[in-house]
């Protein structure tokens, strides 16, 4: 079963209550709501933009600054070549198939597993054992397949099981004959779906009025900080590593998006790409100062024994026993860490999860999830691969445009190898165009090839190559025109192709999270239904301040005008409610908001220029002169000062005058 959802202070989470009010306050909203909506797309209100605002500032500043990062911003539209050269437009595809009785369409694989665990859940009603569900992955959330107690073989309960356990290592046509293996029918209808067909996640469309330059919206910012690496190289002044960044708008056409803001089909990512030489074990130079960092991790091998338990761990260990694969992916890792305890994730309720080896692309060395816990599960929120040399060597070679990088050696490198050397003079008027072809096909050729092609030539006085689109296929080179020799070489420049470690920010499901993992209830005074709270820290917080006079009165205004101009001058956010809800009531909406300081304009300030500052989360009150106020939100709002520390500095204020104009 999904561990149930909690709440900041530990109260069962009242996902009713919550959304209600993230409604009522405009976090966010279905778009095109007045024309029906459109699954999987949301507008964001005025607090909804704040915070994401905020979170995209200190992302910026805890990666791209505090790490000489190199930002880009990359177009959204990209043709058809570049997709098709990274593997998106033949492999970014879910599998789905189709219920020919009603004409549901469903996800292949959540179809198989949420029959196959019906029949388990079945079978163990029919033994009398008790149902012990496995934590709901809301990526794969589906509707639970009724289930019936019916008994089954032991060996086919392992036959399913087995099933389940590699559910994501099956492609479309194995999950159709899974299909037909176990007779999965449709527990709605009681039919067979359709084959399973490919669907690619991508938004086509075309680029110029001519509509001859086909292309797609990006399904992740990634390409265009690979496609611009040669020049970014040189930016930096051929200095390695060194890391790209991105933050920008995604589009992914989901099957069946739900859930909120966790399944949409535009989302705003942010994403790292880490440029690292591969030899030398992937080292980082700044890994000493997070060794020592403690994360829960769950592993790939605990997963595959069915379990789900994690261990908390050093990073520096993790790294050091290879649990994760080299320094820098643990860097990262624990980088992360510490940007979602910034902004306000509950640390018990986030873990890294490994992906299993059928899990990840084949290019990639090792990949571990963020994953934060919501009320729908664990669910994956930053991506976090070492995806080896993969994109910058496709890219290479489909364009030859260098993405590598030269490195003078230090001490050159005498290599002993298999040369072939063509005479050009008779190459060119033997081969006419296909001179460069052939040449091409030479070069590919192995150090094995080339052993084998130098015993031909000096047995025949010819090679026969095959040369794939010159003539038959095949081309014939004689000794006059071509030389092979075992000889040294002697190499004063080193090149390689970087690999990339890359996290990958999904940034509305980081946002929904920490609504949640911020979210309580306070009982309320008058005896009125417990009011929501967002305990967001300062730094994050849409609002920083609420100034709020006592009255309407209008000899506050001078006042509330000078305050609030001042917090601008600073940069602070603010907001003045004077309506005539009581203070209490003020307070409140602005706690629902998220709004971790008030200031209360009263007669006293009038008098002599004193203001009372609240604290969200405690309700407790200081009350000094105004330049002491300011400076204690400046401290506060910028997290150098905790309200303990301000507590500590200003007197008390008991809130006499406020509880007296409340009644
Ligand atoms: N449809 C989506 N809606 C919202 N965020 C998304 C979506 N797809 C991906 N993301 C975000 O982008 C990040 C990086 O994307 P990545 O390609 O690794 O996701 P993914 O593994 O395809 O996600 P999933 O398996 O959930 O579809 C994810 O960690 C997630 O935060």
């Amino acid at each position: 079963m999904a561990p149930s959802a909690t709440t900041l202070k530990g109260q069962p989470l009242d996902k009713v209550l919550l959304e209600a009010m993230l409604k009522r306050r405009l976090f966010y909203t279905p778009s095109f709501e007045i024309y029906g909506g459109v699954a999987g797309l949301y507008d964001y209100g005025p607090p909804g933009c704040a915070l994401q605002a905020n979170i995209i500032d200190q992302w910026r500043k805890h990666f791209i600054l505090e790490e000489d990062m190199l930002e880009v911003d990359c177009t959204v539209l990209t043709p058809h070549e570049v997709l098709k050269t990274s593997g998106h437009v033949d492999k970014f595809a879910d599998w789905m198939c189709k219920d020919p009785k009603n004409g549901e369409i469903m996800r292949a694989d959540h179809f198989v597993e949420a029959v196959l665990e019906a029949r388990l859940r079945g079978d163990k009603e029919a033994r009398g054992q008790a149902i012990v569900e496995k934590e709901a992955d809301p990526k794969k959330k589906k509707k639970k397949a009724k289930s019936e107690a019916v008994k089954l073989d032991d060996a086919v309960v392992t036959e399913y099981e087995e099933v389940l356990a590699k559910i994501d290592n099956y492609d479309g046509p194995e999950l159709g004959q899974l299909i037909k293996k176990y007779e999965l029918k449709n527990p709605e209808t009681g039919v067979l779906p359709s084959d399973p067909v490919a669907f690619n996640l991508m938004f086509q469309t075309s680029i110029g009025p001519s509509s001859n330059l086909a292309g797609y919206l990006r399904p992740e910012t990634a390409q265009g900080q690979f496609l611009n690496f040669a020049k970014l190289l040189e930016f930096n002044q051929s200095g390695m590593p060194f890391a790209s960044a991105s933050i920008g708008k995604s589009y992914r056409n989901e099957i069946s998006p739900r859930a909120g803001l966790l399944r949409v089909r535009e989302f705003l990512m942010a994403e790292i790409e880490h440029f690292v030489d591969p030899e030398g074990g992937k080292k980082h130079p700044r890994f000493t100062e997070v060794e020592d960092i403690e994360l829960v991790l769950l592993d790939r091998d605990t997963q595959l024994s069915g379990k789900t338990a994690t261990k908390s761990i050093k990073i520096g260990e993790a790294v050091k026993t290879k649990l994760v694969d080299n320094e820098t992916l643990g860097y990262f890792i624990a980088r992360i860490h510490l940007f979602m305890i910034k902004i306000g994730v509950d640390v018990s309720k986030m873990r890294f999860r490994q992906h299993m080896a059928n899990e990840m692309a084949h290019y990639a060395a090792d990949c571990w999830d963020c994953e934060l816990l919501t009320s729908s599960g664990w669910v994956e929120c930053v991506g976090c691969a070492d995806r080896s040399a993969y994109d910058l060597s496709v890219h290479a070679k489909k364009t030859g445009a260098p993405l590598l990088v030269r490195q003078q050696r230090e001490v050159p490198l005498v290599i002993e190898e298999w040369q072939i050397d063509v005479e050009k003079k008779k190459f060119g008027p033997l081969f006419k165009k296909d001179a460069r072809t052939v040449e091409g096909a030479l070069e590919a050729t192995t150090q094995e090839q080339r052993e084998k092609l130098a015993k031909e030539l000096s047995d025949n006085g010819k090679i026969t190559l095959d040369v794939a689109g010159v003539g038959n296929g095949q081309v014939e080179i004689t000794k006059d025109s071509i030389k092979i020799e075992f000889r040294k070489r002697t190499e004063n420049v080193r090149e390689f192709t970087p690999n990339v470690i890359e996290p990958s920010f999904g940034i509305g499901r980081t946002l929904y999270a920490l609504l949640e993992h911020n979210f309580w209830t306070r009982a309320s005074d008058g005896g009125d239904e417990a009011r929501g709270v967002l305990s967001f820290p300062p730094i994050v917080a849409p609002t920083k301040v609420l100034i709020v006079p006592l009255s309407s009165n209008v000899q506050f205004k001078p006042n509330l005008k000078k305050l609030s101009q001042r917090l601008r001058s600073l940069g602070i956010s603010s907001r003045v409610d004077d309506s005539s809800a009581s203070i209490g009531k003020r307070y409140s909406r602005n706690d629902e908001l998220g709004t971790p300081f008030g200031i209360t304009v009263d007669f006293q300030t009038l008098q002599d220029q004193t203001l009372t500052l609240r604290d969200r989360d405690s309700t407790r009150q200081v009350r000094a002169e105004e330049d002491k106020i300011v400076d204690a939100i400046k401290s506060l709002a910028d997290g150098s000062k905790t309200w303990a520390d301000i507590e500590a500095e200003l007197p008390k204020f008991e809130g006499q005058e406020i509880e007296v104009a409340e009644r």
